[in-house]
C-alpha cells in the first residue's frame, strides 16, 4: 500500500467529552501516555476501524459508556519537538450516553462542573480550546510542545465543518 510522507508521520487518536448540564465528565488517566492528567477517553485508531468506531471503542473500554450520538468537535495536532510523528487528534463530544461511569485500569471518571475543571492537572492546551467545546463551537488547532509541559507554537481557529463529518 502506498503511504504519503505525511501519512506515514501522522497517528491519529481520538478524544471523546461527555457531558451533561453544566458538567463534563473527565478521566484521571492512570498509566501510559498523558498519566496524572484529567483528560477526556480516547486513544489509537487501530487497523480496520473508523475514527468513529474508534472513538466509541475506546470511550466505552476506558469508561464503560456507550454512545450512537458522538459529533466531532475538533481536530488538533501535536507536534514534538525531536519526533517527526504528528498525533492528529478528533475531538467529539455528546450529552445523550448509556451506561454509569466506570473506573477502568486506564481511567478514574469524575463529573466536574464546567465551571470547575482541573486545567492545572490537564494537558496545557486544553484549556485554550475547551471554552470553544463547551459552547459548542467547531475548532481546528496546532501545539508544538517541547516535553510535555510546555507549548512553544500554537495555532487555534473555528471553522464551520471537519473534514471527516
Ligand atoms: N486533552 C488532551 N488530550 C490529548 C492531548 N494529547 C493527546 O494525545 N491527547 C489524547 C488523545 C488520546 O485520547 C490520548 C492518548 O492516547 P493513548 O496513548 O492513551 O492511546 P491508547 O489508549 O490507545 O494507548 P495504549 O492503550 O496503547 O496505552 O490522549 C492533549 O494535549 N490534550
Amino acid at each position: 500500500m502506498f503511504c504519503s510522507r505525511s501519512s506515514m508521520m501522522k497517528k491519529l487518536l481520538t478524544l471523546v467529552l461527555i457531558t451533561r448540564p453544566n458538567q463534563v465528565l473527565l478521566g484521571m488517566k492512570k498509566r501510559g501516555f498523558g498519566q496524572g492528567r484529567w483528560n477526556g477517553f480516547g486513544g489509537k485508531v487501530e487497523k480496520g476501524e473508523t475514527i468513529l468506531e474508534a472513538a466509541k471503542r475506546e470511550l466505552f473500554e476506558e469508561s464503560s459508556l456507550k454512545s450512537d450520538d458522538l459529533k466531532e468537535i475538533g481536530l488538533i495536532d501535536f507536534e514534538f519537538v525531536g519526533d517527526p510523528q504528528i498525533l492528529e487528534v478528533h475531538v467529539f463530544t455528546t450529552s445523550k450516553f448509556e451506561g454509569e461511569p466506570t473506573e477502568s485500569s486506564e481511567m478514574r471518571p469524575q463529573w466536574f462542573n464546567v465551571k470547575d475543571i482541573p486545567f492545572d492537572t490537564m494537558w496545557p492546551d486544553d484549556h485554550l480550546w475547551f471554552p470553544l467545546f463547551l459552547s459548542g463551537t467547531k475548532f481546528k488547532g496546532y501545539f508544538l510542545f517541547e516535553g510535555h509541559d510546555k507549548i512553544l507554537k500554537q495555532t487555534l481557529d473555528k471553522v464551520d465543518s471537519l473534514p471527516d463529518e
